[in-house]
């Protein structure tokens, strides 16, 4: 499990973390998890996303099992600089839905003293690197990757596998469009 390291002492300093993975494997709850911790530590915790996922709610970060927290939606990634002037901890969900201005922005949180927690997709539904989660990837202290289970074999599952829709990159979807898969189930079934 993630220990987090302390923002407290001389000089503070920010960083940034990213929790990635495929649909399924925890992301927004281990991001919930992150920033109710920080919170009971006392520290001033924002939470964004992008106004686009309207999947669950407009403003709650919502994980598959139900576990909420208050977020705001923003349509672009640099109204977090503008929004985000009280905070110690900045949480940001379904961060591959996000312009490629994301990894900078971040950056300059960074080194405002804010840690920042971002999770979002590592791969599209055609294992293309998705949106700015590489870029992020590349410049982050902290990287954990998740797994959900294969709902085909039960090995841990990497791919995000589209059983039915269209072809853009951006769906909209839960357990009616999306099934999490393992890497042989992902190629050999397709
Ligand atoms: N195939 C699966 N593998 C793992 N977890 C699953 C699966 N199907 C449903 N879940 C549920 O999804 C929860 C994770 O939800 P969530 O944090 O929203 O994931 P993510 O944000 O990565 O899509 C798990 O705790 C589990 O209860
Ligand atoms: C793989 C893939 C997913 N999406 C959408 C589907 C969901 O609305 C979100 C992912 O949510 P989760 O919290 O990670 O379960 O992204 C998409 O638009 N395109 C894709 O290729
Ligand atoms: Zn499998």
């Amino acid at each position: 499990m993630f220990i987090e390291p302390s923002l407290s002492g001389g000089s503070r300093r920010g960083w940034i973390e990213v929790v990635c993975g495929s649909m399924f494997s925890g992301k927004t709850e281990e991001l919930i998890r992150r920033l109710k911790r920080a919170k009971i530590a006392n520290l001033e915790v924002e939470i964004y996303k992008p106004l686009l996922d309207t999947r669950y709610d407009l403003e709650n970060i919502v994980s598959h099992d139900e576990n909420k927290v208050v977020s705001t939606p923003i349509e672009s990634s640099q109204q977090i600089l503008l929004l985000a002037q009280e905070a110690d901890v900045i949480g940001i969900d379904e961060a591959q839905f996000f312009d490629p201005e994301l990894p900078n922005v971040c950056e300059t949180l960074a080194l405002r003293g804010i840690r920042v927690i971002v999770a979002g997709l590592d791969m599209d539904y055609q294992a293309r690197p998705f949106g700015p989660i590489p870029q992020l990837l590349a410049r982050a202290e902290y990287i954990t990757k998740l797994h959900a289970i294969c709902v085909k074999c039960g090995n841990i599952a990497n791919y995000s596998f589209r059983k039915s829709g269209d072809d853009n990159t951006f769906l909209l979807g839960e357990k009616d469009l999306y099934e999490p898969r393992c890497r042989h189930c992902y190629y050999n079934e397709k």
